[in-house]
């Protein structure tokens, strides 16, 4: 279930982030990231992929919603992340979105299965969103975030970027990820 967590940010490492607010809440998780900038909505993840889709399947069976994004002209090259617990590059691929980083253009991500914890640092404020299958993202550009897949990474997003070259990334090279739960700690515990 998609949640929503935002802490204020201390002004030192020492000290703990202050929780401000947590909601699994459709309506009250759009209304408080779009207050700040960030559009968040509800698609259906309405394709059953097989385990073997490539790439391009994966884009064919989201291709009305690639038109919709790509509608206007905006964000022209998109690709399809897919990882399974056991891609042989989750841990290095991990700690690469671990690091909090910003891009020169949006982030723009649609989760078709699966799920993943984005962070963003919005000054005084951290808002950590796990993002499940249907979930749908812009974050504007030059905000520093970052992104959690968790050790047994299970997830497949569409990324849309105005960047020809896709994923380009700035590291800021602050430890802030350290400081804050990691996307397992915020998953429900198995029963
Ligand atoms: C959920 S898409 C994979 C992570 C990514 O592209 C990114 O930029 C994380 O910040
Ligand atoms: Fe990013
Ligand atoms: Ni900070």
């Amino acid at each position: 279930m998609t949640l929503l967590a935002i802490y204020r940010h201390p002004a030192t490492p020492a000290a703990e982030p202050q929780p401000v607010l947590r909601s699994h809440d459709g309506p009250t998780i759009g209304a408080e990231l779009g207050r700040r900038g960030i559009r968040f909505e509800r698609w259906p993840a309405r394709a059953s992929l097989p385990a073997a889709a490539d790439q391009a399947r994966i884009l064919a069976a989201y291709a009305p919603e690639v038109a919709q994004v790509q509608a206007g002209g905006s964000y022209p090259t998109v690709d399809a992340i897919r990882l399974t617990p056991d891609h042989p590059e989750r841990q290095a691929l991990r700690q690469k979105f671990l690091a909090e980083h910003t891009h020169s253009e949006d982030e723009v991500r649609f989760f078709v299965e699966g799920c993943g914890l984005f962070c963003l640092h919005l000054g005084q404020e951290v808002l950590q969103v796990v993002c499940e299958a249907g979930d749908w993202i812009a974050v504007p550009a030059g905000t520093p975030h970052w992104f959690d897949m968790g050790p047994e990474p299970r997830f497949c997003a569409l990324r849309f970027f105005d960047n020809p070259d896709g994923w380009v990334a700035t590291f800021t090279g602050d430890a802030i990820a350290a400081q804050y739960p990691l996307l397992d700690a915020l998953l429900p515990t198995p029963t």
